[in-house]
């Protein structure tokens, strides 16, 4: 694997997933695969699961992780080719993703979307520089339209807590929320689920939330999300802002927020959210607090998918 962006990365999905397992049974196991190899970490935003399940990943490899929150301690970057930087910007991508590929093997980044230019979200602008610049692999610690580590992550989960020769029905649910937020966490969900294969895939949001088709593909989308919980086994909760009307909150109704009694028709699902989540707005207590979350152990699959990633990248170095 040269890189990690987008599920399509990926030779094999499945075979990821189980080398992610394999990992959790027995962390250490390669623990000399990145003996004196350096990961950079670049962040343009905040972080908590991301930036600490990915050095724990690295640890366990025996690989150096350096932290860098360049938004709040390195230079103000400069993203567009050809302008006179005689404004705020004081250094060019060209020059700050060359000279950190000089000193990392491999650099990860998380960039969120402006949520204000669909195209430049959409094109992947931010990442796409430091992937042209960088000259050595690099892995997505969240980017404008995509959260890989994530939804790896969500497929084992998903996996680990199935047991039954049918597919499970996986229900991705839209919920209120206060800000406007990215699309990556569903769009990436989308992806990675459709990618497995594993699964009866439906999403349910109010009219107007649609993702972009090139992530849903053949989901089933259900506009009543009542109808759509029935039966569920894994109800996976998420905000995000409109794609159509773009960047913008379109609906606010709290009925839409996911409570005990959404979850009485379904079979008992387990219930996921990619976390920070915002109690009492997008999922109740009453939710986050009983058995049918599995939120924390989701999230403490984020070190099994970061080895993972890491240690394929390593081997094709
Ligand atoms: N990395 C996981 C999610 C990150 C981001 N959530 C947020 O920004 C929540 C912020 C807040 O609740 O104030 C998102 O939805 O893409
Ligand atoms: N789920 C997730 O990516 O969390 P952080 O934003 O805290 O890294």
């Amino acid at each position: 694997m040269k890189q990690f962006i987008s599920a399509s990365d990926v030779p094999s999905v499945p075979r990821l997933v189980d080398i992610a397992m394999s990992y959790k049974q027995d962390p250490f196991r390669d623990k000399e695969l990145g003996k004196n190899k350096t990961l950079g970490m670049i962040f343009l935003n905040p972080s908590l699961r991301t930036r600490l399940s990915t050095q724990v990943a690295a640890k366990n490899l025996g690989m150096e992780a350096v932290v860098f929150n360049i938004d709040k301690e390195g230079w103000q970057l400069e993203m567009n080719d050809g302008v006179v930087m005689n404004g705020t910007s004081s250094e060019h991508v060209k020059e700050a993703a060359a000279v950190m590929g000089q000193y990392f093997d491999i650099l990860s980044i998380r960039t969120f979307p402006g949520l204000k230019n669909k195209e430049e979200d959409y094109t992947e602008k931010y990442i796409n520089q430091f992937i042209k610049y960088a000259g050595v692999p690099v892995v997505s610690l969240e980017s404008a339209t995509l959260h890989p580590l994530q939804s790896l992550t969500d497929v084992i989960t998903i996996k680990e807590n199935w047991q039954h020769a049918r597919k499970p029905k996986v229900v991705m649910t839209w919920a209120p929320h206060v800000k406007a937020l990215p699309q990556a966490v569903p769009n990436s969900f989308a992806q990675w689920i459709n990618a497995w294969g594993e699964a009866d895939f439906v999403i349910t949001h109010p009219e107007g939330y649609e993702l972009d088709e090139k992530f849903s593909g053949n989901a089933t989308i259900e506009y009543n999300q009542d109808k759509a919980l029935a039966e569920a086994d894994f109800v996976y909760v998420k905000n995000w802002s409109s794609y159509r009307d773009y960047g913008n909150i379109t609906c606010t109704d709290p009925a839409w927020m996911i409570t005990n009694d959404k979850l009485k028709n379904t079979h008992t699902a387990k219930v996921m959210h990619c976390l920070p989540v915002r109690r009492n707005v997008v999922i109740a207590d009453e939710v986050l607090d009983g058995p049918q979350s599995i939120v924390i152990p989701e999230a403490g699959n984020r070190v099994w998918a970061a080895q993972a990633v890491l240690s394929e990248i390593l081997k094709s170095k």
